[in-house]
């Protein structure tokens, strides 16, 4: 067989794959180095379709790296990844466009443009991607993203320095929400809030997250994250996936990170906490 045909026939296999099991998201053994450091190797993960996908691990485990090598900001040294079927590694910039459109990004720290107001900000996608669309328009879905993050209409001119933590983390909210996406990836979206401002910026992402029909890939450290929205979980450790489920799952692994982690006094008031909240909501 012609290599053009065996690649044309794997990717007729991911994509019926993609339509029977709903994967979102699919990596397969995959590799990332950074001269002698070797962040990934055989790293394999699936993300269904419609789930919050909490991705955890100790620092420096290559969270973000993953996050990075997903969305094609990071060529992996081996591995094949493909979002919705379509393969993403080696993909020219306008080949992947039509991919890249159904998804948004809030990187670690909201990643805002500080010379733009948040309006300006979440109109940066739709400049990029829809040069046609004309300034009424653009403002109308700009206004339109940012209150539906919860932020108040008011602060569309506001500049980033302006804003709270948690302003700035909505803002960057709209802005990946600004194409409307299939698919959201947050990384350490609640990272530096308060408790409240935390548990409320959770609340946001599962609503829009139920109301959109998203899925969401979600790094964390944050066990009430974890524990109030997230339907599975994937740990990163030894520079794989060394497990992935829900937290009850996890638990019954003996992976001594994943107990310590669960099991230590935070992941047990975080389990207390839910508990709780399940009771009051009875
Ligand atoms: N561009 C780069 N050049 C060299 N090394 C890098 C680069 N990007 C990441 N690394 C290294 O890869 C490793 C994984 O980084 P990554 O940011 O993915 O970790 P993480 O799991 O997200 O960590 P944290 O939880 O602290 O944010 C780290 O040791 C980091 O120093």
């Amino acid at each position: 067989m012609a290599p053009e045909e065996e690649i044309a026939e794997e990717e007729a296999r991911v994509e019926k794959a993609v339509e029977r099991d709903g994967i979102a998201i699919s990596v397969r053994n995959l590799k990332n180095s950074f001269g002698e450091q070797v962040v990934h190797e055989g790293l394999n993960l699936d993300v269904r379709k419609g789930e919050i996908l909490g991705v955890v691990g100790g620092s420096g485990t290559g969270k973000s790296v993953l996050m990075r090598s997903i969305i094609g900001l990071q060529t992996p040294d081996e591995g094949e990844v493909h979002v919705f079927g379509e393969s993403m590694i080696g993909r020219l910039d306008d080949e992947a466009l039509a991919i890249r459109k159904r998804w948004g990004v809030l990187f670690q720290g909201g990643a805002l443009f500080s010379t733009l107001t948040v309006a300006e900000n979440v109109e940066v996608p739709i400049r990029e991607y829809y040069p046609n669309i004309g300034p009424k328009l653009r403002d109308e879905i700009a206004a339109y993203k940012i209150r539906m993050t919860g932020l108040p209409a008011e602060a569309g001119p506001k500049y980033p320095a302006e804003l709270s933590g948690g302003m700035k983390k909505r803002a960057g909210l709209a802005r990946a929400l600004a194409l409307d996406p299939d698919l959201l990836f947050l990384d350490e979206p609640t990272a530096g809030l308060d408790p409240i401002g935390a548990a409320a910026f959770d609340d946001q992402t599962r609503k829009l997250q139920q109301t959109l029909g998203l899925t969401v890939f979600l790094i964390t450290h944050d066990l009430d994250t974890l524990y109030s929205i997230c339907d599975r979980v994937a740990v990163l450790a030894d520079r794989k996936v060394t497990a992935v489920g829900t937290i009850d799952e996890l638990l019954a692994t003996d992976h001594p990170w994943i107990q310590e982690y669960f099991n230590g006094p935070r992941g047990r008031a975080a389990t207390a906490a839910v508990a709780r909240e399940k009771d009051k909501r009875r």
